[in-house]
C-alpha cells in the first residue's frame, strides 16, 4: 500500500463523522481532496450537506462534484471540518499550510464544532518542526517582517532559515487572500504555544500554520492500520 492508499483510508474513516443535514468545512491538500471525492459520491447518492471550502482549489473540486457550497457569511457556525495536516503530534497539535491555505483553513476550523484531521502516518511526529512552519504575511514590508519573525522566534527558543515561498514562475507565491508565505525551518519546536504567541505579535504576520487546541480527532492511516486519536481537552459540543 502507498501513502495515497493510506490517505484514502483516513478519508473513508472521516466519512463516518458526517451526518445528513450537516454544514461542513472542506480542507485543502491531497488528503482532504480524497475526502472531498468520497463526499461527492455520497452527495450523488442522496446525502444532503452544505460545504464551505478552505481554498479556491477545493471550491473548484467540490463544485465539479456537485457538492452544494456556501460561505461562512451564510453559515458562520459549521458542524464539522475535515482537513489534512503537514504534521500532527500526540496532543493533536498541527503544522498546516504546506499547500498555502492555512488562513482560510484556520478560520473555517475555528468556526466548526468539530475538527477531524486525516493523514497518513508519515505526518505523525513526536515533536513539531521537521516540516518548515508556514506563516502567511502581508506583502508590505516583507524584509522588516522577516527580521522581526527571526527575532521573535529566537526569543522563544527557535531559529533557522526563514524563506519566502516561491510560486511556479519563481515570483513570490500568492495565497488565495493575496498574501505571501514565509516557510520557517526552525527544526524542533519545543514550545509551540510560546512560539505561536510570539509570532502573533509581528504586525505583518496574518496567521501561523500552528494549529493548537483546534483538532478534536486525528485519523492516521499507515502500515499498522488506522489509528483514531481524540484530543483530551476537546471542547466538542455533543449537543449541537
Ligand atoms: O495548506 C494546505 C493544508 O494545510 C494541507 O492540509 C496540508 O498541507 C496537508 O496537505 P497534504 O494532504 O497534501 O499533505
Amino acid at each position: 500500500m502507498s501513502s495515497d492508499d493510506w490517505k484514502r483510508q483516513a478519508a473513508e474513516q472521516a466519512l463516518s463523522f458526517v451526518e445528513d443535514g450537516m454544514k461542513l468545512g472542506l480542507g485543502t491538500g491531497s488528503t482532504a481532496a480524497k475526502f472531498v471525492d468520497l463526499l461527492g459520491a455520497k452527495v450523488k447518492s442522496g446525502l444532503k450537506v452544505v460545504c464551505v471550502p478552505t481554498s479556491e482549489a477545493t471550491r473548484a473540486q467540490a463544485a465539479a462534484l456537485g457538492i452544494p457550497l456556501g460561505t461562512l457569511d451564510q453559515h458562520p457556525a459549521l458542524d464539522l471540518t475535515v482537513d489534512g495536516a503537514d504534521e500532527i503530534d500526540e496532543e493533536l497539535r498541527l503544522i498546516k499550510g504546506g499547500g498555502g491555505a492555512l488562513l482560510r483553513e484556520k478560520i473555517v476550523a475555528v468556526a466548526s464544532n468539530r475538527v477531524v484531521i486525516i493523514a497518513d502516518s508519515s505526518k505523525r511526529v513526536d515533536v513539531l518542526g521537521r516540516f518548515p512552519l508556514p506563516l502567511e504575511v502581508v506583502p508590505f514590508g516583507l524584509a522588516a517582517t522577516q527580521r522581526l519573525i527571526f527575532q521573535m522566534a529566537a526569543d522563544s527558543g527557535c531559529d533557522g532559515e526563514i524563506k519566502l515561498r516561491a510560486g511556479a514562475d519563481g515570483t513570490p507565491y500568492l495565497t488565495d487572500n493575496g498574501n505571501h508565505i514565509f516557510d520557517c525551518s526552525f527544526g524542533t519546536i519545543d514550545d509551540p504555544e510560546a512560539l505561536d504567541d510570539a509570532l502573533k505579535l509581528v504586525p505583518g504576520v496574518v496567521e501561523s500554520g500552528l494549529f493548537l487546541g483546534i483538532a478534536d480527532v486525528g485519523i492516521i492511516a499507515g502500515p499498522m492500520g488506522v489509528e483514531v486519536l481524540s484530543a483530551v481537552d476537546s471542547d466538542f459540543d455533543e449537543e449541537s
